[in-house]
């Protein structure tokens, strides 16, 4: 399947290595039953275990560990002896080693692709440098590639830092306060984003006995020992979403999902609350996530501020199913694998939709009042254009470049969407 989805790797006589894009074809398929059985481990769990656990001293055993590209980059580099760290293009594997690397004084390199080299970094980079780090930056201010050059001591116990731009600049600086000689408070500043993702840290570390505080615009981490503790990582809900969309658009469905729970450390389990307004029914059964079709509204308000990874799965379904949709907290879109405002503003064209920017901080999703019969879409090197764009294929012919960018965090999309005939 792999092999005939991707275009391979053809060495040439000089022993280039090329690797050649191609795209792949959906089947127009409304009627879906089946299990998702490949749905992979959340990437942001992981890659939190992965750290914490390097930092209790590589001890503990973690379960069902993800296949996705950002977690096994993680799982060799934190490790690593080499001075260059390539992180590809994953955000969080770049920001939690960055912290990493400089608090325990290691000497190293820190690089990414194209993109990784705009999304920014200095708000991390200022903290860290505070700290006692010293960091440079190899081409552009404020952003990748990095030198690090060790750490000379703690300098500072409390940080003032920007709560808008990445929560992934505070999970990075919490998950090393514990090992830090007098711990660290974190003074958030502004408007908080992606704050499931700062619990969820908080509840990683507790799991490997490091207590934090978490009250106001505060994070207080006391210095203490981080403990081996086995760990078990739970299914991706971001990953789960596209199966909600899948069976929002589709005629009939039931879709099964494993290992997921409803009480989940991610933020993005929420989509069980969007797609119930938007047609689908989320219940357990039998240990597996049960999805059936349900009513929809006409219209959705909701903020992305907290789930912004959930903004492109949640576009796609209200304007394919003519449902207009009031946005809010899509702002950090712009700074992730691709400006996702303005890939999704391009496609969602090609299917008669509009995402509208009313002004800074709200968005209109006018809804497509006619759908074509068949659509490429273009992915901008960014794993959820691909999976959002695809659940189109319950409704119309589909036809997606560079199908591999979904090995970020879900490598076996296209393999779990052949079982529903997709494919
Ligand atoms: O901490 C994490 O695991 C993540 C936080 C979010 O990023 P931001 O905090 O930059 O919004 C999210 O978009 C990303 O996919 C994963
Ligand atoms: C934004 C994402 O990832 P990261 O920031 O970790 O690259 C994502 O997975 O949607």
């Amino acid at each position: 399947m792999y092999q005939k989805i991707f275009l391979q790797r053809v060495i040439c006589p000089l022993k280039f290595l090329i690797t050649l894009n191609t795209t792949i074809h959906l089947k127009r398929t409304n009627v879906l039953q089946g299990t998702a059985t490949l749905l992979p481990a959340s990437k942001s769990i992981n890659n939190r275990a992965l750290i914490i656990n390097a930092l209790a001293g590589s001890k503990s055993e973690i379960q069902n560990m993800s296949d996705a590209n950002d977690v096994q980059l993680m799982l060799r580099l934190v490790n690593s002896t080499d001075e260059i760290i390539d992180v590809e293009d994953a955000g969080t594997t770049m920001r939690f080693l960055t912290a990493y690397f400089a608090v325990t004084n290691q000497h190293k390199v820190l690089t990414g692709t194209s993109r990784m080299k705009e999304r920014p970094i200095g708000i991390l980079v200022n903290a860290l440098r505070s700290l006692g780090a010293d960091i440079e930056y190899m081409e552009k201010d404020g952003y990748p590639p990095l030198k690090l050059n060790g750490f000379s001591g703690q300098k500072t116990d409390t940080i003032r830092i920007r709560g808008d731009v990445s929560s992934q600049f505070i999970s990075a600086l919490m998950m090393v306060a514990p090992v830090l000689p007098n711990g660290l408070t974190l003074e958030l500043e502004g408007k908080i984003g992606s704050r499931p993702y700062i619990e969820m840290t908080a509840s990683i570390m507790k799991h490997f006995g490091a207590s934090s505080e978490f009250i106001s615009n505060k994070v207080i981490v006391p210095h203490q020992q981080y403990t081996p503790a086995p760990f078990t990582v739970e299914s991706d809900w971001s990953g789960a979403s596209y199966w909600f969309a899948f069976t929002a658009l589709a005629e009939k469905a039931e879709i099964y999902l494993p290992k997921l729970s409803l009480q989940s450390l991610q933020g993005d389990s929420v989509i069980v609350k969007i797609m119930d307004r938007l047609g689908v029914h989320a219940g357990m059964e039998n240990g597996l996530l049960k999805l059936t079709k349900k009513e929809s509204q006409k219209e959705l308000h909701w903020d992305f501020t907290h789930c912004p990874d959930l903004g492109q799965t949640v576009a796609v379904v209200c304007a394919a199913k003519g449902i207009k949709g009031y946005f809010t907290g899509l702002e950090s879109l712009r700074i992730k694998e691709t400006d996702r405002i303005a890939a999704l503003q391009n496609e969602l064209q090609k299917i008669g939709g509009k995402l509208v920017e009313e002004d800074t901080e709200n968005w209109t999703l006018i809804p497509s009042s006619h759908l074509p019969g068949q659509v490429y879409f273009n992915t901008y090197k960014d794993h959820r254009m691909a999976m959002a764009f695809a659940p189109l294929a319950t409704l119309m012919n589909v036809e997606i470049e560079r199908p591999e960018v979904v090995k970020k965090s879900y490598p076996n999309f296209w393999n779990d969407l052949k079982e529903f005939g997709l494919v």
